[in-house]
């Protein structure tokens, strides 16, 4: 086993973008181009295999792609390799082990970095000798020196290396948290280090009694339905992701805005909107069990096995297989796999050297990666005009304030949340996301991307076209169901989901919750929602379930949104904009509404109920119906109308209300005067 550095290759760019780029274009990398040299670990195949211990495994490739690369850089150090003349071969105490992999490309980064990627200086010079302690194989060609003036020389340079190595390995330490989490600026993908916990799948469990598919929302919430009906229950949850459970709403959104230049908090605290702060993690690290001993608790809990991905499920058999072929078999299973962002065609086809400026937005890993882009670069163009496209340009424009970065938006519609707000709410939602600082480019779209040198060159629709460094692509995201194909499982063909019965189940001990489920809502049709409510509710009642409940999902879920301080919103229901609307408004006013917290898992399941009645207030408050009356929103109320029913509500400003509005919706029944309907909400109150 030996690490080979080497130099002289010179590649584009640095290590893992590189190879990532050209693993995933499946061309062999070519020499020849610009400055940096390329250095990688030669493993056996086993190590190759396993999670650790590949030093580019870091890549975020998988091991697919990477066996698939291993010609590719086998034959591209050969020569090399033969000649000696650009081959340190590290023995002794070194290893193709994760932390030298890990402080070889910490430090690859941070170098490429300094020297803006075009350093003739040759950073694996320290690397070999500082991490291994003995050389092999020094080049023996170049420059002709005497023996005394050799050995000098190369006392010198063992002594430089050694304190190079030692200062590397110190400042690999003081970094190692930020470095693991995320890619440098210029290296490419926001892919945490592969590692798992525990270390190998042999170590998992061999039977569980409740088996959770997903890291997220959905699954916590099941945990928390399961523990509470069945208190000594055994929780084995399994992710892809590298961290505990955690919510995506503040990230977006309130991150940003208790975010300082600077390193994150370890676990990603805020502020809410109503003050109170917490962290992004639903339960801090002491609150789980080692998955190693979860079945010798005897007070159960739940363990996670963090960085395995379930490939199978046999629903028969009731066993769980994962990428590795590792089997569990489980009494009771839910899959909540969420969704992953979408791409656009632009960019998916773009070449490596663009792609590594292009990114997606879904993690605590994003939000460091793009927070970073925000401190240290000029411009941030954001593709998408819906939720996280929106929210991510205010909060971003919010946390530039100070800064010299720009914010851009672009999207071919004509404003912000078009799909879900009425025309005349989502042209003055784009004109106050503009008045926050955006540079807002509605009907506007991306024909071509280009690389240019340090940014990205767009080519618009418009025949204009946009420098920029990064982008970041918020045009939705896809259900994960890859695994319904090899499992034998229904997908629905038009909404994308795991088709479920009523109590959310696709095959029986087989359950599905949050955005990857796709259920029949008995009002309103078959559904897919992907909101933190609906995950929360639906891994609930999954969980209810799996010790046996039998309950139907008849929760009208909730969502909301906020553009910034100043404009917040929750909708309930079908919200929209292709249907009929009716909007009811006040003029703003100098004393906002208080927001509400909903990321508080128990405030939901408030209200409903078809028996309550809804009471008219007789008051007649100074409502403005007439949209074209009403040119600042300030606070309203809007109906989504299907055959005269209100289907969808939306609480423009207006908080607390919710329980209200899925009253409302659950009443199923016509109105003959909306005004009436829009005066419960105490729109003045
Ligand atoms: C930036 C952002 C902001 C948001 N803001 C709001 C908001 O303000 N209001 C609102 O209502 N909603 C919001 N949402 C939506 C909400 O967060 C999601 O609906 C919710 O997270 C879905 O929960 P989930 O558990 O279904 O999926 P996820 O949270 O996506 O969890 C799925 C988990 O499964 C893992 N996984 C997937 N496949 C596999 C596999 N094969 N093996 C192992 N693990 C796997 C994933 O890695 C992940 O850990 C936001 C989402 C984002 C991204």
């Amino acid at each position: 086993m030996s690490i080979y550095s080497l130099r002289g290759l010179n590649v584009r760019f640095c290590r893992q973008a590189y190879i990532l780029a050209h693993v995933r274009a499946g061309v062999v990398p070519m020499p020849g181009r610009t400055k940096l040299r390329l250095s990688l670990c030669e493993c056996s195949d086993q190590q190759l295999n396993s999670s650790r211990g590949y030093a580019i495994n870091n890549t975020g490739a998988t091991i697919d792609e990477l066996n698939r690369l291993k010609p590719y850089l086998l034959a591209a150090i050969t020569p090399l390799r033969s000649s000696h003349n650009n081959l340190y071969q590290m023995t002794g105490g070194s290893k193709c082990g994760v932390k030298n992999a890990e402080l070889l490309q910490a430090k690859d980064c941070n170098i490429s970095k300094r020297k803006n990627v075009t350093s003739d200086k040759k950073p694996c010079d320290g690397e070999g000798a500082g991490g291994s302690g003995s050389k092999k194989g020094a080049p023996s060609g170049g420059s002709i020196m005497g023996d005394d003036e050799a050995t000098r020389k190369t006392r010198m340079l063992l002594a430089l290396l050694a304190a190079l190595g030692l200062g590397g390995l110190l400042l690999w330490l003081l970094t190692r948290r930020k470095q693991k989490v995320a890619d440098s600026t210029e290296c490419g993908t926001t892919a945490a280090i592969a590692s798992t916990v525990p270390a190998t799948s042999a170590e998992l469990p061999k039977h569980v009694p409740y088996l959770l598919i997903g890291g997220g929302t959905a699954g916590f919430s099941a945990f928390r339905a399961i523990k509470s009906n069945d208190p000594r229950a055994k929780v084995l949850m399994i992710t892809n992701e590298s961290r505990k459970p955690y919510m995506r709403p503040p990230l977006s959104k309130e991150l940003w805005y208790s975010a300082e230049k600077g390193e994150v908090t370890k676990d990603y605290r805020f502020k809410q909107w109503t003050g109170a702060e917490r962290s992004l993690f639903f339960e801090p690290e002491e609150f789980f069990v080692d998955p190693t001993k979860l079945m010798e608790t005897v007070n159960g809990g739940i363990a996670v096995a963090q960085g395995f991905t379930v490939k199978k499920i046999d629903p028969a058999k009731h066993i769980v297989t994962l990428a590795d072929g590792y089997e569990i078999t489980y009494d009771e299973c839910l899959i909540a796999t969420g969704c992953a962002p979408k791409s656009l065609d632009v960019f998916a086809q773009a070449t490596p050297g663009v792609k590594e400026k292009v990114m997606v937005y879904r993690s605590p890993d994003d939000f460091e990666r793009l927070k970073r882009y925000a401190d240290e670069k000029k411009s941030i163009t954001i593709v998408g005009n819906g939720f996280t496209g929106s929210e991510l340009a205010c909060s971003l424009a919010n946390y530039a304030k100070d800064k010299k970065v720009k914010i851009y938006q672009i999207f071919p519609e004509s404003g912000n949340m078009s799909k879900v707000l009425p025309t005349y709410l989502s042209n003055w939602t784009t004109a106050k996301v503009e008045s926050m600082g955006v540079c807002v480019m509605p009907e506007t779209s991306i024909k071509n991307a280009q690389r240019d040198e340090a940014a990205l060159k767009l080519v618009l629709n418009n025949g204009k076209s946009l420098l920029t460094d990064v982008v970041v692509v918020c045009v939705g995201c896809e259900p994960n169901t890859s695994i319904a194909l090899t499992s034998g499982l229904e997908v629905d063909k038009s909404l994308g989901g795991f088709v479920v019965n009523a109590e959310l189940e696709a095959r029986r001990n087989l359950f599905v919750a949050g955005d990857a489920s796709c259920f029949y809502d008995p009002l309103l049709g078959r559904r897919r929602v992907e909101h933190h409510d609906h995950s929360v509710v639906s891994g609930r009642l999954a969980g209810e379930n799996m010790v046996g409940k039998k309950k139907a999902y008849n929760h009208q879920s909730m969502f909301w949104s906020d553009l910034g301080p100043e404009v917040g919103y929750e909708g309930i229901g079908l919200v929209d904009a292709s249907l009929r609307t009716v909007g009811v408004f006040a003029l703003p006013t100098s004393n906002p509404e208080p927001r509400t917290d909903n990321l508080t898992e128990t405030a939901v399941m408030e209200g409903g109920g078809s028996g309550s009645t809804v009471t008219v207030n007789p008051e007649t408050p100074d409502v403005k119906c007439d949209p074209k009356d009403a040119d600042e929103y300030g606070r309203g109320v809007i109906f989504y109308m299907k055959d005269d029913k209100i289907v969808g509500i939306l609480l423009w400003n207006l908080f607390n209300r919710i329980g209200l509005a899925r009253t409302i919706i659950n009443q199923n029944k016509k109105y003959d005067d909306l005004n009436e309907v829009a005066k419960l909400f105490e729109i003045h109150a």
